[in-house]
């Protein structure tokens, strides 16, 4: 279980309320109106913004002021996941080891972690020579790799067409359910929801709201809901 017990975050004069708790293996979209605090939410969570007050555990694990790379998770930016001077293999090899000393278990990890995103062939590559979402196919790879059991998203995907996003959310649904992650994912796209989580947080009226089951809630949306969605 992830919780939020009472906390506030402030992000410059901005602050967010969070009371709320997340099942293991639930796969959780964080939706709300553009600057309701979405990210504010996840970075705090990933342990980029500081809790004013209140703590967040992790299966009953403290975590509130760990180091964001001492933390049981990992988080996947809107842009910038690989580094450009890095083959994708180093890439995602990075999730093993920061320093890139690959012992051959490694080196095996990552060529499996390729392989099952659909990236075999590719290892010696830079990321400017693929495509957007042979990019984004890569940084789920590194995710792989990390074998963290809670993903944090920030809409990653938000520069793939739709095809590709919906193929790409597809792809994070199974790894989420091989690996048993749980999954918390920033979308502005109700049928992103729709399509791979089953409940949503609301971030809205600065509060980030406990999940709600998400068809519930896009069918029958609060006013607040229904403006942004339009
Ligand atoms: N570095 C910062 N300094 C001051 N205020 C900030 C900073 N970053 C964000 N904010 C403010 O915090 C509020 C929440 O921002 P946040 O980025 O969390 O919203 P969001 O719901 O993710 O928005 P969007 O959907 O547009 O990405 C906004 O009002 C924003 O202006």
């Amino acid at each position: 279980m992830l919780k939020l017990e009472d906390c506030i975050i402030r992000n410059g004069a901005f602050e967010l309320h969070a009371n709320l708790s997340v099942a293991e293996r639930a796969r959780v979209a964080v939706i709300g109106p553009s600057g309701a605090g979405k990210s504010t939410l996840i970075e705090a969570i990933a342990g980029f913004l500081p809790v004013a007050t209140g703590r967040i555990t992790w299966k009953g694990q403290d975590i509130t002021d760990m180091p964001p790379g001492a933390r049981p998770l990992t988080m996947l930016f809107q842009e910038d996941n690989l580094f450009p001077h890095l083959s994708v293999a180093q890439n995602v090899g990075l999730g093993i080891q920061p320093n890139l000393r690959l012992s051959p278990t490694d080196h095996a990890a990552v060529r499996q972690a390729l392989n099952r995103v659909g990236l075999s062939g590719m290892h010696t590559r830079k990321p400017l020579e693929l495509s957007g979402g042979q990019r984004s196919r890569a940084a789920l790879a590194r995710v792989l790799v990390q074998r963290r059991d809670l993903l944090l998203l920030d809409e990653p995907f938000a520069a793939l067409g739709p095809a590709l996003r919906a193929e790409m959310l597809d792809l994070v649904q199974e790894l989420c359910e091989e690996t048993g992650a749980t999954l918390l994912m920033i979308s502005h796209a109700p049928e992103d929801a729709r399509r791979i989580a089953g409940e949503c947080i609301l971030v809205a009226d600065g509060a980030a709201h406990p999940p709600q089951e998400t068809t519930a809630l896009l069918d029958n949306p609060p006013k607040v809901l229904r403006d942004y969605l339009g």
